[in-house]
């Protein structure tokens, strides 16, 4: 469904340049669910925004992205527009600044349908209370403005936005940050049943694992703009960063769940002067003679498993 094909996002900057995505490739197979982890900064959102090519101009794309078979970055402005919400949504980060606070929420709804020409006037409106229902709100929410929803309510009028033109890839950029752990909970049941039922893929973006975890069917680790480690979710990690990112957050709606006694000691680089060798090593709890030197690639490290660490080496 998703193929990104060494991609590398580069950010012009005055005096100079931020390479925020280096070399990444990964899949989204047609109704799975793939996780995108990394701490502030490590080029998530910068992915998200690439899938849909809504970087600003100052962005540098290589590499490629092949959303069901078309090459994004070679689309027309019109396939393009075609394809955003139709073959692929976004639900952005933080509910709150999505929506138009000065129009009802079911209007906001609606709109993909009518710019997509795929239902206007009582058809419309009747598939705005469908998806309404769909995640969970009564249908005569389309009536209310932003301001009169919780965040939790807010962010499923995003989700049914997303749906309305039954797209079959979801980006969710960090869709559960800005709620409360309870709502957040709720919020990521409504997505992992929504998914399956409709046989959407999906790829969801969070700094958290654990909230990852609960929804996605392979995990993938960012550092400093380069993925660490991907992996069935059911299995554990072997690269030391995504052990130490797992390790930073209790289990989402598992109240005996404890954070690691250790949390994860450093700051992530500034990616304009990037540590040589493994950019992790300088935080890197098992840190070897040859990381600060030799950078390394991702490599098999278990079933279905890649991890770019020499330890993984080691153990092959
Ligand atoms: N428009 C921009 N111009 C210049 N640099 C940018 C721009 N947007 C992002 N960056 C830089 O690119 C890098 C990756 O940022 P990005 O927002 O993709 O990370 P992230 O992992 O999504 O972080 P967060 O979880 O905080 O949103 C960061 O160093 C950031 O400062």
């Amino acid at each position: 469904m998703l193929e990104l094909d060494s991609l590398s996002i580069t950010y012009r900057i005055t005096g100079g340049e931020v390479p925020a995505v280096r070399g990444v490739s990964l899949s989204v197979a047609a109704g799975e669910a793939v996780g995108l982890a990394g701490e502030s900064g490590s080029g998530k959102s910068t992915i998200a925004l690439s899938l849909l090519r809504l970087l600003p101009r100052t962005a540098r794309l290589d590499g490629r992205i092949l959303l069901d078979g078309d090459d994004v970055l070679a689309m027309k402005w019109g396939r393009l527009r075609a394809v955003r919400w139709s073959t692929a949504s976004i639900v952005f980060q933080g509910a709150q600044h999505g929506l138009n606070p000065v129009r009802r929420v079911g209007e906001q709804i609606a709109e993909p349908l009518l710019v997509h020409k795929l239902a206007s006037g009582a058809a419309a409106e009747r598939r705005v209370r469908e998806l309404l229902e769909q995640v969970g709100l009564p249908a005569w929410r389309a009536r209310s403005y932003p301001h009169e929803l919780s965040g939790g309510q807010r962010q499923r009028v995003m989700i049914a936005m997303a749906l309305a033109c039954s797209p079959r890839l979801i980006i969710a950029d960090e869709p559960t940050t800005a709620l409360d752990l309870m709502v957040q909970a709720q919020v990521l049941t409504l997505i992992r049943e929504l998914i399956a039922s409709h046989g959407i893929s999906l790829l969801m973006i969070s700094h958290d694992l654990s909230v990852l975890a609960e929804v996605c069917d392979r995990l993938a680790v960012m550092y400093a703009g380069r993925l660490v480690e991907t992996g069935p979710s059911d299995s554990p990690f072997e690269h030391p960063y995504s052990r130490a990112l797992s390790a930073a957050f209790p289990t989402v709606g598992d109240p005996a769940s404890r954070l690691a006694p250790r949390g994860l000691a450093g700051d992530p680089p500034d990616p304009q002067s990037l540590p040589g060798g493994c950019a992790f090593h300088p935080r890197c709890p098992a840190v070897q003679e040859t990381c600060s030197t030799t950078p390394i690639d991702l490599r098999p490290a278990g079933p279905d498993r890649q991890a770019a660490c020499v330890l993984v080496e080691e153990k092959c």
